[in-house]
């Protein structure tokens, strides 16, 4: 009997290949789990920012998860770009059915560029449609600070916006993102009743072009072999440490992050990777 696990990502695209739907089927390959992907948008982007987007119909958004669940259902899923109210709310219905599937929310709002990726009524809507839904949400600080509505720029403020998501938002579990704070890189992990840090040291570089998007699909595929939810973040944690170590010079502006860059760990990095 195939015991091959499956993950499926919705999200947008990046042709440069360093965020969303490629990214994630980067990080699904290299943990080993089988990447499938619905696209929402697709997104004119690459290492300087975004240049313009175009969304697909609901309908053929609908049409594509229709094709995946009725044939190949995935073990796990990620949800990352979901740009308009539309899509949220068929995304939403969708996932009422398939509750006991581990769900990833990746609440992508704004690109670190700066590029909106969602309508601003949207916002909304994902606190009160798809965060409820959630095994895992994992904003960064300034969606975070849309989420709870204040500002987040301590530890103690990421830990209690977690207790927040949860609590009262309605997830299971949060992880609050420190990648945008000073000092190390220090993430905040929330499950209803412990609060956890996620530690690592912070590289000196501007190549860090789809962190989230990769942490998270990370999180997705040990998510769908069966791993525990804290087990899923923790392996999340060393995977993106070492693919920022090790990320990759591409591109005119912020590079993209490595994902074979676990496989150098403890290595010299001979080849400059990163820097
Ligand atoms: N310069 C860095 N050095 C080490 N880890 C980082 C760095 N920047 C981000 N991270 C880590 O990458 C992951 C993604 O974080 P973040 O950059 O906040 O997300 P996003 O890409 O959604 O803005 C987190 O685990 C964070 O701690
Ligand atoms: C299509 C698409 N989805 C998400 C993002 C945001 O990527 P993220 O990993 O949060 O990091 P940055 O690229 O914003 O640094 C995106 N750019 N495109």
């Amino acid at each position: 009997m195939m015991n091959v696990k499956t993950a499926l990502t919705i999200a947008g695209t990046d042709p440069t290949g360093g965020a969303g739907i490629q990214a994630d089927l980067k990080a699904f390959q290299e943990r080993e789990v089988y990447g499938m992907s619905v696209l929402t948008s697709a997104v004119a982007q690459n290492t300087l920012g975004v240049q313009s987007i175009h969304n697909l119909p609901t309908a053929f958004i609908e049409q594509q998860l229709k094709s995946v669940f009725t044939d190949i259902k995935p073990h796990a899923i990620k949800t990352g770009m979901i740009a308009t109210i539309e899509m949220m709310e068929l995304i939403a219905d969708y996932f009422e059915q398939y509750r006991a599937i581990p769900y990833c929310l990746d609440p992508v709002m704004v690109a670190t560029s700066g590029d909106v990726l969602m309508e601003e009524a949207s916002q909304t809507m994902i606190k009160e449609r798809l965060v409820p839904l959630a095994t895992i949400v994992t904003p960064n600080l300034s969606e975070t600070e849309i989420l709870v509505g204040r500002k987040v720029t301590t530890i103690r403020a990421m830990e209690e916006a977690a207790i927040e998501i949860v609590n009262e938002l309605g997830a299971q579990t949060a992880v609050v993102k420190g990648g945008h704070l000073e000092g190390g890189a220090v993430d905040v992990f929330y499950d209803g009743n412990q609060i956890h840090h996620l530690i690592s040291e912070r590289f000196d570089t501007p190549h860090t072009h789809g962190t989230g998007c990769t942490f998270s699909a990370v999180i997705t595929a040990e998510l769908a072999k069966g791993k525990s939810v804290l087990e899923a973040v923790k392996r999340g944690k060393v995977y993106i440490t070492d693919a920022i170590r090790y990320s990759l010079k591409l591109g005119k502006g912020n590079g993209p992050t490595n994902h074979w860059g676990y496989r150098l760990k403890g290595l010299p990095n001979e080849r400059g990777y990163s820097k």
